[in-house]
C-alpha cells in the first residue's frame, strides 16, 4: 500500500448556524504539490484552510493529516505543519529578527543564525532586521509572517492569502518561495485572490462559490485570462471559457 497522502479531507463540510460557509468536499494533497483555493469573498476558502489546519471542526467528515486524525493540539502536527494566517500576530518589543528566533527556538531549531541571516535577506529584511514591527510598512509584516514560516521545520505548509500587501516584485519572490517548497518535498495548501500567483505555483486549482467546488483541474484549464488578466472560469455568469 503507498503512503497515505499528507493532507486528506474527506466529506468535510461547516455549517455556520443556518449558513453553509462549505459543502461537502475531498480534498486530497500529497507531498511536494501545490493546491491553491480560489474564490469571491465569503466563498469559503478560509473555513477550508482552517478545517485543514486543525483550527476548526467539520460539521461533517474527517481531517487526516499523514494518514491520522488531524489535531491542532498534538506536538507531532504543531511541530510539521505552519501556517501563515490572514493577522499579523507580532509582539510588539520584540524585534524582527527576535521573531525569528523566537520561532526558531519555539520548533527545537539549534544554531539558526545563519538560517535566520539567509531568510532575512531572502524576505528583502536585512535592512529591517533590528526594527520593531510598528516600523514596518505592511508588505515588510507580511514577508516577516512568511520569514517566521521558513525558520522551523514544516511537512505541510498552510498559507491564506499570502499575497496581501505585497507588491509585484515581493509576489515574485513568494511564488519563488512557493516553488522551493514543493521542490523541497512540503506540501502546499495555498487561499489566494490572485490568479498569476496560483497559475505560477499551483498543481491543482479549486475555485470555490458559495461554499461548493465549481472548478477543479490544471491551472491551465481552471484558469482563463480575462479582461484584467488572469481570471477564473466559473467567475463568467455561465461558468463558460
Ligand atoms: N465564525 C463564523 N461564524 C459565522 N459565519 C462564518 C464564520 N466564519 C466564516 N463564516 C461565514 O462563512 C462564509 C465563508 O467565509 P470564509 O472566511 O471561509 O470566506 P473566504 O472565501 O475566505 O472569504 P475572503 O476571500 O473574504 O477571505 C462567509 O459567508 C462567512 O460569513
Amino acid at each position: 500500500m503507498g503512503a497515505p497522502p499528507l493532507l486528506e479531507l474527506s466529506g468535510v463540510s461547516r455549517v455556520y448556524g443556518k449558513r453553509t460557509a462549505l459543502a461537502t468536499m475531498n480534498l486530497r494533497l500529497r507531498s511536494g504539490k501545490c493546491v491553491a483555493l480560489l474564490g469571491h469573498n465569503g466563498s469559503g476558502k478560509s473555513t477550508l484552510l482552517r478545517i485543514a489546519a486543525g483550527r476548526d471542526r467539520p460539521s461533517t467528515g474527517t481531517v487526516k493529516f499523514d494518514g491520522k486524525p488531524m489535531n491542532e493540539n498534538d506536538p507531532a502536527v504543531r511541530a510539521r505543519v505552519a501556517v501563515v494566517g490572514d493577522t499579523a500576530a507580532c509582539y510588539p518589543d520584540l524585534t524582527v529578527r527576535e521573531h525569528l528566533q523566537l520561532v526558531a527556538v519555539a520548533h527545537g531549531v539549534e544554531d539558526a543564525g545563519d538560517w535566520i541571516g539567509h531568510v532575512l535577506a531572502d524576505r528583502m529584511l536585512t535592512d529591517h532586521a533590528d526594527a520593531l514591527p510598528g516600523a514596518l510598512s505592511s508588505g515588510q509584516l507580511q514577508s516577516l509572517l512568511l520569514a517566521s514560516a521558513m525558520v522551523r521545520p514544516r511537512d505541510l505548509l498552510l498559507l491564506d492569502e499570502p499575497e496581501q500587501r505585497l507588491d509585484p516584485g515581493a509576489r515574485r519572490r513568494l511564488a519563488d518561495l512557493i516553488k522551493k517548497e514543493t521542490a523541497d518535498g512540503v506540501g502546499v495548501l495555498l487561499v489566494t485572490h490572485h490568479g498569476e500567483l496560483a497559475r505560477a505555483v499551483a498543481d491543482r486549482v479549486l475555485v470555490l462559490s458559495d461554499g461548493k467546488v465549481v472548478a477543479d483541474g490544471h491551472p491551465d484549464k481552471v484558469l482563463a485570462t480575462g479582461t484584467d488578466g488572469l481570471t477564473w472560469l466559473a467567475e463568467s455568469p455561465d461558468g463558460a471559457r
